[in-house]
């Protein structure tokens, strides 16, 4: 369970009155969860029990989170099944709880689907394409934060610690995304508010249908090529070889695609975005292994999983 700042009733209680959201009912720790300290909370306006999510954010600053509660106002405003962070009486959706920045949204139904099948995966290469169009007008920049910059500027914090074979791989790695990203197909390519982290946990499903994804605390101005390849290398691999799935690949790409079509470029890059997504979650997994923060309780992700990922998409090259 990743709490990392203990909430108190009164304190959740205070903050649900002043959204218009009732009475407090409970508060639970969530279970899961490695960036922010999130806790279901239950509370109940004119006889109606109502569930939502209290988050307190714990490295993104009070500048950086309009960027994400916006995007998903915008998307939830726009159809997609996301949550929608609660206004109090000034519209202000970001938040102040023990000191540091706030959210609450409503909880999501359903239960993340961790073995998906190809249905599983047509439905989110749907939603992902129709979420990209979504965000195409949305009006404010933000970086993706975990990007090529934070790649460059982390790994040499983390070469320490591996064995001279990691080191190696990371280090070539970073030097061919270093070499994709400064050419002309690259920049080319669309770009806009992505998603960036949705893997399988991401996403909640109810009798086999999509209903909503969630965890934009990643989110970013990015290619939705970049996009498109994290979801690949979670949704459409198998977990212990990395190897990817022809079937759920196929699903995913062709419902895609069936939203929005990938251009000639997109189609050749994706090899190289797939390493780059690879790549990236290698980083992150290494950097909270080797650098871990301080939490109630808190289980790192594995690395060595993104560094299979990273081969098996190097040998499909
Ligand atoms: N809006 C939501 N609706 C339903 N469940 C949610 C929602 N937000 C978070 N959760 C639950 O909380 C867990 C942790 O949230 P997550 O955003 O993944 O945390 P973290 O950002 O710390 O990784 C999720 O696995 C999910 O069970
Ligand atoms: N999806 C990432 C970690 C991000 O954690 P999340 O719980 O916020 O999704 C990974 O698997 O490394």
């Amino acid at each position: 369970m990743a709490v990392f700042t203990e909430v108190g009733r009164d304190e959740a209680a205070d903050l649900m009155q002043r959204l218009g959201l009732g009475e407090l009912v409970d508060l639970r720790g969530i279970l899961g969860g490695i960036e922010n300290t999130n806790y279901f909370v239950t509370t109940e306006r004119d006889g109606e029990r109502r569930e939502w999510v209290l988050t307190l954010f714990e490295r993104l600053t009070h500048a950086q989170l309009p960027f994400y509660l916006y995007l998903m106002q915008h998307l939830a405003a726009k159809g997609i099944p996301v949550p929608d962070p609660q206004a109090d009486a000034h519209g202000e959706i970001l938040h102040t709880v023990c000191g540091k920045p706030a959210a609450v949204v409503n909880r999501l139904p359903g239960a993340s689907v961790l073995d998906p099948t190809p249905a599983h995966c047509r439905q989110l290469g749907a939603l992902l394409a129709r979420m990209h169009l979504a965000g195409q007008d949305y009006d404010r920049e933000q970086p993706n934060l975990r990007g090529l910059a934070w790649w460059n500027e982390t790994v040499p914090v983390i070469l320490p610690h591996l064995e001279p074979a990691q080191a190696a791989l990371l280090t070539a790695e970073l030097a061919y995304q270093n070499h994709i990203a400064a050419t002309p197909a690259y920049q080319g390519l669309p770009r806009g508010p992505v998603h960036a982290d949705l893997f399988r946990d991401n996403a909640l499903f109810e009798d086999d249908r999509l209903s909503g994804v969630f965890d934009f605390y990643f989110a970013g101005c990015d290619t939705w090529l970049f996009d498109l390849a994290v979801c690949l290398n979670d949704w459409c691999i198998d977990l212990t070889s990395g190897a990817a799935d022809p079937a759920r690949t196929h699903a995913l790409l062709e419902a895609y695609e069936s939203v929005r079509p990938l251009t000639a470029a997109e189609r050749a890059l994706l090899p190289a975005m797939r390493r780059a997504g690879a790549l990236r979650f290698w980083i992150s997994r290494l950097w909270d292994w080797y650098l871990p923060r301080p939490a109630a309780a808190l289980q790192p992700h594995d690395p060595t999983h993104f560094e299979r990922v990273l081969r098996a998409r190097l040998a499909e090259c």
